[in-house]
């Protein structure tokens, strides 16, 4: 039996299954590790964020493309969301139907738009020369096109992905040459999409964008779906009490602006979000293994093997990730005090949290980084030469499964 420290009261049911040094000796370290439940609760509350009968969630896989969490989240009705070949093939490989996958694409080359065309995926086209592109290669097609409405919003200047300062979609300014684009190869509008960016915890930006799009949208007659995108937001702070998004309180205004719109619209839509972070982030606890501890020039420092390379959102965006630590031996944790938490990589931006409140860690304690479903794996790399862990489901029968392997030093070779 292992001690817990924790600094988020009033649980800890995470690891109700089975303990975390474990599933470390049986799988190594460091381990993603998910909890079937709450993954399939947070597709629920999505799927449930409406009363609007044609309403889809598309989930951004983005986030978390493992292949077993891809199977739940189809299982749980969601549809998906795709940004590239590869995650097409994925989605494909997981079940998913050519008319349950948005296309959502960004820049690219022929070939990688007629992967989508050819297999009757739905594509949207983020700016006029790609609508140029799709209308080459799928004259008379159905197309959608993003839309920025000038809203953005994320936990990050490098997630904002609506606004006057992005790559991303079409000016609405530009709409007459649009239509014309669209004239000139017969292409019908089949659907107005929008990602606002990653990350809000109020509702207000959102249906923001929401309505900009709306407003857009009335001028088009014939539209069959229109798509707010994703960027729910989760609280990451929960130690210091951060609240969660109210989705209820969202969900009912959001619910009332699409049946308002579907009134007057004058035909039959759909409409659909892109949750990502929402759906994946909590259902997953990133354990890793402590192997020194140090003090330098009066600085402390927690040595462990979650290196950028296996998280890297710390070492991006400054993400907060709260930390929980699990001890074998009877040693009881001590006062606390600011230590800054790293990796095993050689850079030293390399840190996971900077003067974090914990407990003096020991070499051999394990360390839980909370909240790592989320743009976690799906970020991790081979930097270093490193191998990327293995992840694991703890499933709602009680059981452990192993849902993607750790690499192998053999898979470091595997492209020569
Ligand atoms: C086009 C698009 N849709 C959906 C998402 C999912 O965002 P989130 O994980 O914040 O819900 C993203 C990522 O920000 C995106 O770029
Ligand atoms: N990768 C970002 C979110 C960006 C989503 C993709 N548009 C994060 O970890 O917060």
């Amino acid at each position: 039996m292992s001690h817990l420290w924790s600094p988020v009261t009033g649980k800890n049911r995470f690891f109700d299954a089975a303990e975390p040094f474990e599933l470390i000796s049986e799988f190594g370290s460091p381990l993603y590790v998910y909890n079937e439940s709450i993954f399939r609760a947070r597709c629920r509350e999505m799927r449930n964020l409406v009363s609007y009968p044609r309403f889809f969630v598309n989930y951004s896989v983005k986030a978390n493309s493992n292949l077993t969490l891809l199977r739940i989240a189809r299982e749980e009705g969601l549809l998906a969301d795709a940004m590239s070949p590869g995650e097409i093939f994925v989605e494909e490989a997981a079940g998913y139907t050519s008319d349950e996958i948005l296309y959502i694409s960004n820049n690219v080359s022929e070939a990688e738009m007629r992967y989508a065309i050819d297999r009757g995926i739905m594509v949207s086209v983020d700016s006029l020369s790609q609508l140029e592109m799709f209308g080459r290669l799928c004259p008379g097609g159905k197309v959608c096109v993003r839309v920025n409405t000038g809203v953005g919003a994320g936990h990050h200047a490098k997630v904002i992905t609506g606004g006057k300062k992005t790559k991303f979609a079409v000016d609405p300014s530009l709409f007459d040459d649009m239509r014309e684009i669209l004239r000139s190869h017969r292409l019908s509008l089949a659907g107005l999409n929008q990602h606002i960016g990653s990350l809000f915890m109020e509702p207000g930006k959102y249906l923001e964008g929401v309505s900009a799009l709306l407003a857009l949208a009335h001028t088009f007659e014939d539209l069959e779906f229109i798509d707010f995108g994703g960027g729910f937001g989760i609280p990451y702070e929960k130690a210091a009490g951060q609240p969660r998004l109210d989705l209820a309180d969202l969900g009912s205004k959001l619910d009332a602006i699409l049946h308002d719109f579907a009134r007057t619209y004058g035909k039959s839509i759909a409409f659909k979000v892109e949750p990502g972070r929402y759906i994946a982030a909590e259902s997953c606890v990133l354990l890793g293994t402590v192997h020194a501890v140090k003090e330098n020039y009066g600085h402390r420092y927690v040595g462990t093997d979650v290196g950028f390379n296996v998280l890297a959102r710390p070492m991006i965006y400054d993400s907060h990730h709260d930390i929980e630590l699990y001890r074998a031996s009877d040693t009881p944790f001590s006062d606390l005090y600011p230590v800054t938490v790293v990796g095993n990589i050689c850079e030293s931006g390399d840190i996971l949290a900077k003067d974090r409140v914990l407990p003096q860690a020991q070499e051999g304690d394990i360390i839980g980084i909370l909240d790592a479903g989320a743009y976690g794996y799906s970020m991790s790399s081979n930097y270093n030469n490193r191998l990327r862990p293995a992840e694991v489901l703890l499933r709602e029968d009680g059981t452990v499964k192993l849902i993607r392997r750790r690499d192998t030093l053999d898979d470091l070779l595997r492209n020569f």
